[in-house]
């Protein structure tokens, strides 16, 4: 495992990014539209990339051996204080179907006082809902899926029936004025089904949109795309959703991707979901791996010149923390990379 104090230089080797990132924080993020730059290399890309970090929800919920409320809290508090802009902090689902997560409610009261900082949780369903609420939370998420068996495994139920229930959560949140976001798994492959039809995806995307969500994240819950999967289905989302409202979410199966985030940049994507460490994976999507691992989404960022507002080095640190608890290694290429390079120098 890496030395702290190795870990705690980290921000030194980032010195130039973290500088620009420091000067764009007076970045908004509510009601963000991605303004574009002419990148001289890349074409048309956006100049700030909101970073959706899910690993206290996504990349906790398939380990098997529960993590304790104060790791979860304390990882949370880490991720907050790199300057994230949201932390997805857990799910009020059933903790028959996600052990791991059956302390949503702690966790959702240890942290709701946190300034400065979106904390959106998972609900499943009106019940889920008003549990999050209760305990605090600002902001949820609903998560739908483009595959019939995926929808099945995950949440009980099919797409339509999953669509009712999501439009009974979106009309309690809107009387509370709380934002909804919604998810959309096997966005380009089903591990029952296969391929998955973009105009499947671009269906469920209009339905969460007209029903209230304010932002749709669509999900390669297996991580089997690549630009040749992933750019027919954006083309398909975005002929019937905003741009502004579309969040890309990959999981890195094949080690696919960072590609897939490029092109969905290069298409004016401006949001995107990853998991610190690279932690993660769906209890109900066998075989597949982590979230893209949040720092190396940031290091590629800073080399391409687009801001995130993040500092590499405390997510490095945060991305420790987690797999010292978990007692295996970083799963971030960037922070093993940046960690070794660094100890050279000491
Ligand atoms: C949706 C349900 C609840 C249906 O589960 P069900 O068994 O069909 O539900 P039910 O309505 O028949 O109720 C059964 C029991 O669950 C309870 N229950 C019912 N709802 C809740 C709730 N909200 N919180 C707590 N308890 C709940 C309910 O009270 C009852 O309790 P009992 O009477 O047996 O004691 C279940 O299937 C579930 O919890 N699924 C969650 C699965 C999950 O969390 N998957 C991972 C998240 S999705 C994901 O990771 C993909 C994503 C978003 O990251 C994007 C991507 O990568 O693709």
């Amino acid at each position: 495992m890496l030395a702290l104090r190795t870990i705690k230089n980290i921000s030194k080797l980032n010195n130039t990014r973290i500088l620009i990132n420091h000067c764009y924080s007076t970045q908004k993020d509510e009601n963000y539209t991605p303004k574009m730059i002419n990148h001289k290399l890349l074409g048309s890309i956006p100049d700030y990339v909101k970073i959706v970090e899910v690993g206290p929800r996504d990349g906790l919920q398939n380990e098997k051996q529960i993590v304790p409320t104060s790791v979860k809290v304390e990882l949370i508090k880490m991720l907050v204080s790199s300057g994230l802009p949201v932390v997805e902090a857990t799910s009020f689902v059933s903790p028959k179907w996600v052990p791991q997560l059956g302390d949503a409610k702690d966790v959702m009261k240890a942290i709701r006082s946190f300034a400065g900082i979106r904390l959106p949780v998972l609900t499943p369903n009106l019940k889920g809902f008003e549990a999050a609420v209760e305990a605090g939370a600002k902001e949820v998420a609903v998560f739908a899926a483009a595959s019939e068996s995926f929808s099945k495994s995950n949440i009980n139920c099919s797409i339509e029936e999953s669509l009712a229930r999501y439009r009974d959560v979106t009309l309690a949140a809107r009387n509370l004025s709380i934002p909804v976001r919604g998810y959309i798994s096997c966005v380009v492959g089903c591990p029952v089904e296969g391929s998955v039809p973009p105009s499947k995806v671009a269906y469920v995307a209009k339905e969460l949109v007209n029903m209230g969500c304010c932002e749709i994240s669509l999900g390669d819950t297996i991580g089997v795309g690549t630009p040749g999967t992933v750019i027919p289905m954006l083309k398909a989302v975005m002929d019937v959703v905003p741009l502004a409202k579309l969040a890309v979410h990959f999981h890195d199966t094949y080690g696919q991707a960072l590609s897939n985030i490029l092109v969905s940049l290069q298409m004016g994507i401006g949001i995107v979901d990853s998991s610190v460490s690279g932690l993660g994976g769906c209890p109900y999507a066998k075989g597949a791996s982590g979230n893209v691992a949040t720092e190396d989404v940031v290091y590629m960022l800073n080399g391409i010149g687009v801001k995130t507002n993040v500092d590499i080095g405390k997510l490095v640190l945060a991305g420790d923390y987690i797999s010292n608890h978990l007692g295996r290694s970083p799963g971030s290429k960037a922070a093993v990379a940046l960690s070794r390079r660094l100890a050279s120098k000491l």
